[in-house]
């Protein structure tokens, strides 16, 4: 479990972090979300002890990581995957981070298997290409098997199976009862990895809910209606307007009802004596929920 209590950061006039509360569940991914410069950086290097709260703190299993004995057995964290020293093979990097925590020297072997980089431990780091270089960050958080851990973007510059690696990894992580909160842009990566959501825009917290919730609240739901014949199209189109409802044409013969189910619908039209060719729910993506949640946090948006 991580805790966030008022956690605030302030760089010059600008508080990146605006007093942050929130509890970080164990046995669960949770994705930390928001637009470019929203503090989500400086959120986990604070949890880690590489930045310092103006105010407020950030707890691991309630002490702050000041605290723990060794930290690397509590909480692991890859933060940026190219902070290692180039000159060092990846074997020796993970080395160094076992000795300085009182971690048995096996485990090196295997979190390099874990990782899928047991050929290349005598390489040095400073070859690694941006995916191994991910790769080898998340050997190292692996590394005391720690309850708890922390990823910012650990998916960039990985191939799509190197994606999908890290999207069961996290899973079977949470399955295990450690605690995981993750960043990610990819929304669609998001959606099938996280069951809850902390969202922050301009340094406050947007959201903080299960991932479903967090959709059905943020997007409006819409069904699908495929009527073959233009005038019994018509005909559906204007009972629904007349009674108040937002109909949009849709591609074809499609129409789409905003705030309604398939079985309102599909009752409606045997009513009406309206033939339907298919009925189906819209159930908004993540993608367009956070759009639509974050609009007005963007700081370094482009004007379409
Ligand atoms: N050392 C620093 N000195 C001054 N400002 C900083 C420093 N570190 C971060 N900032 C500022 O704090 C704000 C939050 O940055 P942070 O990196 O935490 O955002 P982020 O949500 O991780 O963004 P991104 O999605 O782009 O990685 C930004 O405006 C950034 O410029």
């Amino acid at each position: 479990m991580i805790t966030f209590r008022g956690l605030t950061k302030r760089y010059g006039q600008k508080t990146v972090v605006n007093g942050l509360t929130s509890v970080i569940e164990t046995g669960t991914v949770t994705g930390f979300l928001g637009p470019n410069g929203a503090g989500k950086s400086t959120t986990m290097r604070m949890t880690v002890g590489l930045d310092r709260p103006d105010s407020g703190d950030a707890l691991i299993r309630g002490k702050p990581y000041a605290e723990l004995r060794f930290p690397l057995r509590e909480v692991g964290a890859l933060l940026d995957a190219k902070a290692m020293h180039p000159g060092r093979s990846a074997g020796k990097h993970l080395l160094a981070m076992a000795r300085s925590n009182g971690i048995a020297a096996s485990r090196v072997e295997e979190v390099l298997a874990t990782v899928g980089l047991s050929d290349v431990a005598g390489k040095r780091t400073g070859t690694f290409s941006l995916g191994m270089s991910q790769r080898l960050g998340i050997a190292g958080a692996l590394l005391g098997d720690p309850g708890v851990l922390m990823f910012d973007e650990p998916v960039n510059g990985l191939d799509p199976d190197g994606v999908r690696w890290v999207r069961q990894l996290m899973r079977s992580l949470a399955a295990e009862g450690r605690t995981v909160f993750v960043s990610s842009h990819l929304m669609s990566e998001m959606q099938l990895t996280a069951d809850r959501l902390l969202v922050i825009g301009k340094g406050s917290i947007l959201a903080d809910a299960a991932i479903g919730d967090f959709i059905a609240g943020n997007s409006s739901r819409s069904v699908a209606v495929l009527v073959p014949d233009p005038a019994e199209r018509a005909k559906l189109a204007d009972w629904l307007r007349g009674n108040g409802r937002s109909v949009l044409p849709g591609e074809g013969s499609e129409l789409l009802v905003d705030e309604a189910t398939a079985a309102e619908i599909g009752d409606l039209a045997y009513e009406l004596g309206v033939r339907l060719h298919g009925l189906a729910e819209r159930t908004a993506s993540l993608e367009q929920a956070y759009m639509e949640l974050t609009a007005g946090s963007v700081e370094y948006g482009v004007t379409a």
